[in-house]
């Protein structure tokens, strides 16, 4: 591993954006049939599998040592040979087509490298390592956000590598997102990438126009909150409390995934705020590791509600669930001044009216 990342911060934007081509051309293909319902009862479509297989295969050759924590594993598919065949197609679609400056044929991609069923399916079950405290592995999430996906909004491709539990690159690609904030007709399509001490940059899908992101200085008087579209995956009538703690009178942005931290990076909102709703789910690496790093080399903080920072070397969870907030670093303690007051509102020990 070299030390300043920079073949594995090549390798994963090659990685992600194959990814992420692929995942536009298969949503305005899409059919009803072509998404399974997992055991927790959310949904996977062929693009999540097939965007796995693209960057597992990619990740597996450049990198042969390195395990790989994938969100998804190809037992349903097996059991679906239509499906499987699907994803087979899509893959190879999106692993043959022509190399871009910089890409390299040993990485398995370009013409000509079409990859068996067999190949597919154990490409996806790569990503069943199970993350950990010691060593470095990549983490994966090949459609972040498959509800906002499915809807024809906001979701990503994300890929980070934790080394030692601390998160040291990050990547993370927005097939819808536009360009430039104030051009929200423009041109949609951008890669985010965090490398740990080396800043972070947005450019186009395309890898053209690498700009430096830096969350900008937002008057307390037009910080909003980003948060999910799901009810169900963040409390929002905590965070409507904590916007009047902090008197903030911007309605929130909601959108699906991790370009939520995206858009906190380039100052198109000021506050991630994302607390549970329920005991007993556990917030994943994948859906955070990039997004993390993101916001840290841009100039932010992201800890738990406790002010503690995320934990990524706990295996494929953060552990208990004490919610996340993520702000620019000079605003980040106000932030979480006003959760830790909500939450005492919430749970009765302070008397509203006292405050
Ligand atoms: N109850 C829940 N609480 C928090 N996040 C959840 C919950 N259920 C699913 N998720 C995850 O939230 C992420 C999307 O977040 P957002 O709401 O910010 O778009 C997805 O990765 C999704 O996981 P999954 O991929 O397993 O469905
Ligand atoms: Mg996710
Ligand atoms: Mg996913
Ligand atoms: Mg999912």
């Amino acid at each position: 591993m070299s030390t300043s990342l920079s073949i594995e911060k090549q390798v994963a934007i090659f990685a992600v954006r194959r990814a992420c081509l692929l995942t536009s051309s298969v949503f305005n293909k899409l059919v009803k049939n072509e998404t399974l319902t997992k055991e927790d009862k959310s949904p996977v479509t062929v693009g999540d599998y097939a965007a796995q297989a693209v960057v597992n295969t990619i990740l597996k050759r450049a990198f042969p040592h390195d395990p790989i924590v994938g969100e998804e594993d190809a037992d349903d598919l097996k059991r679906d040979p239509i499906l499987t065949k699907r994803v087979v197609e899509l893959a190879n679609e999106a692993l043959q087509s022509d190399l871009v400056l910089g890409e390299m044929p040993e990485w398995g991609i370009g013409p000509g490298q079409e990859k068996s069923t067999e190949d597919l399916l154990s490409a996806i079950d790569q990503g069943n390592h199970l993350g950990g405290h010691n060593g470095r592995f990549w983490t994966l999430d090949p459609i972040d956000g498959t509800k906002g996906f499915l809807r024809g909004g906001q979701y990503a491709v994300c890929l980070a590598l934790i080394v030692d539990a601390n998160v040291k690159l990050g990547v993370i690609g927005c097939p819808n997102l536009p360009c430039n904030p104030s051009d929200p007709d423009g041109e949609k399509g951008c890669i985010f990438v965090a490398v740990h001490g080396q800043g972070a940059q947005q450019m186009s899908l395309s890898g053209a126009n690498p700009t430096p992101v830096v969350i900008p200085e937002i008057p307390s008087g037009s910080l909003n909150f980003l948060e999910s579209v799901e009810a169900a995956h963040s409390d929002h009538s905590f965070n409507e409390r904590v916007s009047n703690i902090l008197s903030i009178s911007r309605t929130p942005t909601r959108m699906d995934s991790q370009a939520k931290y995206c858009c906190l990076a380039r100052g198109d909102g000021g506050v991630y705020l994302r607390m549970p709703t329920k005991a007993g789910y556990k917030e994943k690496i994948w859906d955070h590791a990039p997004g993390t790093v993101l916001i840290e080399e841009a100039g932010g903080t992201v800890t738990d509600s406790r002010g503690l920072p995320l934990n990524f070397g706990l295996g494929k969870t953060l552990g208990e669930n004490y919610g996340v907030i993520a702000a620019r670093r000079d605003i980040h303690g106000k932030v979480l001044d006003a959760v830790q007051q909500a939450k005492a509102i919430e749970e009765g020990e302070i008397d509203q009216a006292k405050i």
